[in-house]
């Protein structure tokens, strides 16, 4: 995109995402400024990571388009940006997604410190293959993990750490990153109660100058992550709120399961069937699924 909005982090325009002959998004507009805190709220399977990875660029869109910090990252892989401008772009933005994807073999400060090759100039490549950290970047991991409460396992390997302890590692590694947005997926959904909260506040203290897109599954965390709140279902926004609005009736709403058998519909857009929330428990599996 030649003409980025002023102070506008994401803006998506007719966006449809169809994942073998399902319709999983569709939105024809949303826009996120700079500075904003946006909670992605909605029941299971309504389309709430997809939509972070279009952002991220690890989907591509089937129409519309996406761009994110004034890049179009509509189609993955198409000649929109060159691999170098992929890198670029994705150093701006800072990843909490299901994976974690730290690096198994190296320690939790190490995968700290790692964060830091997203900054242009704060640590050359060929430290990370000697593993030769600079002190000062060292000195910013200890304290990033400390703050977390991770202090006692800084030099065990990634992969001998708990769910939580992870979760933790990847969130202290965007303090290092700095990135220009966040994208968090469920960034607590492994955390006790206590951690959860300490995670949201150190999230919150990433994005002080950046902008904040998370999935949210525990409601009562959103007055701590977010101050607009975006309700999806089926694929679509329901609602695009200030958290002050947010009623129960909305909610409850936005979580209520229809009758199965009102569930078997397409989207009138596309008339593609839609991917519905999960059926409730022990409702036959095949029930209430649309066929193309
Ligand atoms: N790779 C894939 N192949 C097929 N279907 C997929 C794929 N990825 C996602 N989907 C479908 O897309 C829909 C939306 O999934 P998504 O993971 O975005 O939902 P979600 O709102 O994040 O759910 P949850 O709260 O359970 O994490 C679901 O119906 C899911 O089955």
């Amino acid at each position: 995109m030649n003409h980025p909005l002023p102070g506008v982090v994401v803006d998506v325009r007719d966006l449809l995402l169809e994942i073998k002959g399902r319709c999983i998004l569709d939105v024809p507009s949303l826009t996120v400024r700079h500075g904003e805190r946006v909670a992605l709220i909605g029941p299971n399977g309504a389309g709430k990571s997809s939509l972070l990875k279009a952002l991220g660029g690890f989907v591509s869109a089937s129409q519309g388009r996406i761009a994110v910090l004034g890049r179009d990252v509509t189609g993955v892989g198409s000649k929109a940006m060159s691999a170098a401008q992929w890198r670029a772009l994705r150093a701006e933005i800072g990843q909490v997604m299901q994976g974690l994807h730290l690096v198994a073999r190296l320690s939790a400060l190490e995968n700290v410190v790692l964060g830091a090759l997203a900054r242009p100039g704060a640590m050359p490549l060929w430290r990370s293959w000697l593993r030769c950290y600079p002190e000062s970047l060292l000195r910013e991991a200890r304290q990033a993990l400390s703050d977390l409460g991770l202090e006692h396992r800084m030099d065990t390997r990634a992969d001998r750490l708990s769910g939580g302890e992870r979760q933790k590692v990847s969130l202290a590694r965007l303090r290092l990153q700095r990135p220009k947005l966040l994208l968090a997926d469920e960034p607590t959904s492994a955390l006790d109660p206590a951690a959860a909260q300490q995670a949201c506040d150190a999230l919150v203290a990433l994005a002080a100058d950046a902008t904040l897109l998370t999935v949210v599954h525990d409601t009562e965390l959103l007055p701590r992550l977010a101050d607009r709140v975006i309700g999806l279902k089926e694929g679509r926004l329901v609602f695009d709120a200030p958290l002050k609005t947010l009623s129960p009736d909305l909610l409850k709403n936005l979580y209520e399961t229809g009758d199965p058998a009102d569930g078997c519909h397409s989207n009138p857009r596309t008339n593609l069937p839609l991917a519905l929330p999960l059926r409730p428990r022990g409702f036959p599996a095949s029930a209430g699924r649309c066929t193309a």
